[in-house]
């Protein structure tokens, strides 16, 4: 162990670096240390320490972040008196070795997901109208899902309404590192949104060819990492991103929101039968807005009427074939909106409510089903026992 001339107990450099790997870059999820992002550590005879960090990209928003947690985990090494931390930015060359290190050395444009090994089960949460709570329920199953542990990301593809981010809290922008985007995450969801790339509050006027390239960006070029489930919130009807989502990821399942309105669900399972041109599974129907309970006598009222639900379920069950459940009825609550505006969703601020329970439990049956290996070849071919 290294002393001073006093006696007194020196920092090694090993235990630095060691807490140094304890470091996650807040963005990339991954130790800082693995990330080739420790420039420099000097210990110095006073037992000051001092680090260098690179940074991905100049004018890093996570700069802050990063000085904090390394001063806080190299502070806490014994023998050190204190810790400087310096910033620098990688160079050109560093960074596409990072890029190259992070896409595991495939190559570029592959939408992980839907690759034959993907593990990622992913959800395409449809409606056939706007307003029916489509971002609403998407942000809270997120929310909920990542609560009970799991890695999730969600892809806001509603150009006309991404709200997405101010739902789910997300405030951050992108950075990006070469050619792949890392995407912001508030309450352990990962968030991308075509609102993150657009100039203020502009309305998106993009058409197939350039919405089918963005959303191959997000899926391709956003650095994900290994990811339990990734849902996508779809613009309203069956317009051009549902032909996108097919083509890009063959393997995403369906989940349709519609009211309990009859109106409103017709619209709901013509949505959902897009999914028999595009050969995709409808995984099931939510019915949201499913009765107010009376403040006063907690009688149900049928603000919307009933059995909107069930009657998607039922026709998509016709039109594909296969039975297509309702994975559960939210009730309107003023908690779920009210979470929605403030960037806090109800399964996380009054899990206990009835719409928060109801959510939850439609995220645990979503969230319990086995990581995506069906249809997956297992490699082996069958031998007889003899
Ligand atoms: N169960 C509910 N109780 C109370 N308010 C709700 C409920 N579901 C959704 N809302 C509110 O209704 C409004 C519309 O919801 P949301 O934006 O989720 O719908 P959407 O289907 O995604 O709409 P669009 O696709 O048109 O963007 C929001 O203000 C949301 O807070």
């Amino acid at each position: 162990m290294a002393t001073d001339t006093y006696g007194t107990v020196l920092p090694a450099e090993d235990a630095v670096r060691d807490a140094l790997a304890t470091v996650n870059d807040p963005e990339i999820h991954r130790p800082i240390t693995d990330l080739g992002m420790v420039k420099s550590v000097d210990i110095g005879a006073d037992g000051a320490v001092a680090v260098t960090i690179y940074l991905t990209v100049s004018g890093c928003p996570m700069r802050d972040t990063i000085t904090r947690t390394v001063t806080e985990a190299v502070a806490a090494v014994a023998g050190v008196t204190r810790v400087d931390v310096t910033l620098d930015v990688m160079s050109d060359e560093q960074r596409k070795d990072l890029a190259a290190s992070l896409r595991g050395g495939k190559a570029e444009r592959e939408v992980p997901f839907a690759q034959p090994g993907s593990l990622t089960r992913v959800y395409a949460v449809a409606s056939g109208k706007g307003g029916v709570g489509k971002s609403s329920v998407t942000v809270n199953l997120a929310a909920a899902m990542a609560a009970d542990g799991l890695k999730v990301g969600v892809v806001d593809a509603d150009i006309y309404g991404h709200s997405v981010p101010r739902m789910l809290g997300v405030d951050g922008k992108p950075t990006q590192v070469e050619n792949m985007i890392m995407p912001p995450s508030a309450n352990g969801v990962k968030v991308i949104s075509i609102g993150m790339f657009t100039p203020g509050n502009a309305p998106v006027v993009w058409r197939g060819p350039m919405l089918h390239r963005a959303l191959q960006q997000f899926l391709a070029d956003v650095y994900w990492g290994d990811l339990d489930v990734l849902l996508l919130d779809l613009p309203p009807g069956t317009g051009d991103i549902a032909i996108s989502v097919a083509q890009l990821v063959p393997n995403a399942e369906i989940l349709v929101v519609t009211t309990p309105q009859q109106a409103a669900a017709e619209v709901a399972e013509r949505a959902g039968s897009i999914a028999v041109q595009t050969h995709q599974k409808i995984v099931g129907v939510v019915e949201n807005m499913s009765g107010l309970p009376c403040p006063h006598c907690d009688e149900m009222i049928d603000v919307f009427g009933t059995g909107g639900g069930r009657a998607v379920a039922e026709g998509l069950t016709k039109t594909t074939g296969a039975t297509v459940p309702v994975l559960g009825a939210i009730p309107i609550d003023v908690r779920l909106r009210e979470g929605g505006d403030e960037g806090k969703p109800v399964v996380l601020s009054d899990p206990d409510s009835p719409a928060g329970a109801a959510l939850r439990g439609i995220a645990n049956k979503l969230g319990a089903r086995q990581r995506g290996l069906s249809g997956m070849s297992l490699g082996i071919t069958p031998r007889n026992k003899f």
